[in-house]
């Protein structure tokens, strides 16, 4: 039987899930304060606008923002008495005390986070293909039932997500560390640009977009998940805090002394940085690939990727990530091209012989 999928708020991933369930043989109906919210996700073929003549749901998510997802999840268990409920909160221990304390059948309720989202929030930045390959962790709590379990690990894995099973406080110091730290990390090295004359500004390269990139994120949002995840949190910045003091004091050492051991600091804190970054999983959640990158001229010009996108696949080599780099004022740009190290050489040679220009 088809399962019916109700989502509770359908910004950018309540609407994303919605798109993806849809496309995958789930009866999704939709609901959020924002009318105008509730249409914009119909029309992107979320589901259908559930109204008081809608059916019951098997299943709850409620995609709402962090500080009234558990209000929002006590009201689906007492308002749908058969349904499994989850939401999608980034931040799962104080939402579920909440829910615990509440007196509501909390049996039926699964926590989760789909390890997944952009810089943009709201309906109009939604993507089917949001949760494909992306961890989504399941958080279930001493009294969930085993079905519960189960439906809320089908909804994962149908949207193409690696399911991960684990405890709220766990998930919530895990998450500290690879989202809720990175975030603040980003927004702070982008706050140091604010007052920089333009001249200096409009150098900025790839290094720059890559570490930035989600200073672009929601602040109403953000300031919700951190204060949600208050203690784990600060204990992550607190590492942050000595190695940041590290280097400070061996910069001080160099500009005021002949900066003894400075150097040794310096290179300690950037190989540790090499350690840490080649933990971070590849596609799928696998482990972590080793990818080469070949660089592309392409013409500033309609078609140009298409084209050279076509010339990989008919080369049958896959495409691992891309990086385009515009340079200011110019009428080319370089596409990066991440491709397994045994691909580098064959795509190398057969794009050379069409003609394309390569950037060592
Ligand atoms: N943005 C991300 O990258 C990301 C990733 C994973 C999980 N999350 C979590 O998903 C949830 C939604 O985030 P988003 O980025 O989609 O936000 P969003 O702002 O794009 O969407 C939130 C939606 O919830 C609606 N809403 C507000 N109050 C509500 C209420 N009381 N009941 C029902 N709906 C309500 C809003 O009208 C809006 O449409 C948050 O809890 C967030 O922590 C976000
Ligand atoms: O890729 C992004 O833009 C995100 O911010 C996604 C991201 C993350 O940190 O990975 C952000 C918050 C969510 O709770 C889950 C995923």
């Amino acid at each position: 039987m088809t399962t019916h999928v109700r989502i509770v708020g359908v910004g950018l991933i309540g609407a994303s899930l919605g798109i993806c369930l849809s496309g995958n043989g789930f009866r999704v109906s939709l609901e959020d304060p924002s009318p105008t919210a509730v249409r914009l996700a119909r029309d992107l073929r979320a589901g259908e606008i559930a109204d008081e003549g809608t059916d019951a749901p098997d299943v709850v998510v409620v995609a709402a923002p962090p500080d009234v997802a558990a209000k929002a999840v006590i009201a689906a268990l007492n308002r749908w008495p058969d349904a499994v409920v989850t939401d999608v909160a980034s931040v799962k221990e104080a939402v579920l005390v909440d829910i615990l304390d509440s007196g509501a059948d909390s049996s039926r309720y699964v926590g989760s986070h789909p390890m997944a989202g952009r810089e943009r929030s709201g309906t109009a930045a939604a993507r089917g293909d949001l949760f494909d390959g992306r961890a989504w962790v399941v958080v279930p709590h001493e009294g969930s039932t085993d079905a519960a379990i189960r439906r809320v690990r089908e909804i994962a894995t149908a949207v193409g997500s690696a399911v991960r099973v684990m405890p709220a406080h766990d998930h919530d110091e895990a998450v500290a560390a690879v989202s809720h730290v990175p975030q603040l990390a980003a927004s702070i090295v982008a706050a140091c640009l604010r007052e920089l004359p333009e001249s200096a500004v409009g150098l900025a390269g790839q290094g720059l977009r890559d570490v930035t990139r989600i200073a672009a994120s929601d602040p109403r949002l953000w300031t919700q998940i951190l204060a949600g995840n208050a203690p784990a949190v600060r204990d992550v910045l607190r590492q942050v805090r000595v190695q940041v003091d590290e280097v400070v004091t061996a910069l001080d050492s160099l500009v005021e002394s002949d900066g003894e051991g400075s150097l040794g600091t310096l290179s300690r804190v950037l190989e540790a940085g090499n350690l840490g970054h080649a933990r971070i999983p590849g596609k799928h959640g696998a482990a972590p690939a080793a990818y080469e990158v070949v660089s592309v001229i392409v013409p500033d010009e309609p078609g140009s990727l298409g084209r050279l996108f076509g010339d990989m696949g008919n080369a049958g080599i896959n495409l691992e990530d891309l990086h385009l780099e515009h340079g200011l004022g110019q009428a080319v740009g370089v596409a990066e091209l991440s491709v397994v190290p045994a691909s580098v050489e064959p795509l190398r040679a057969e794009l050379t012989r069409l003609g394309w220009r390569l950037h060592d």
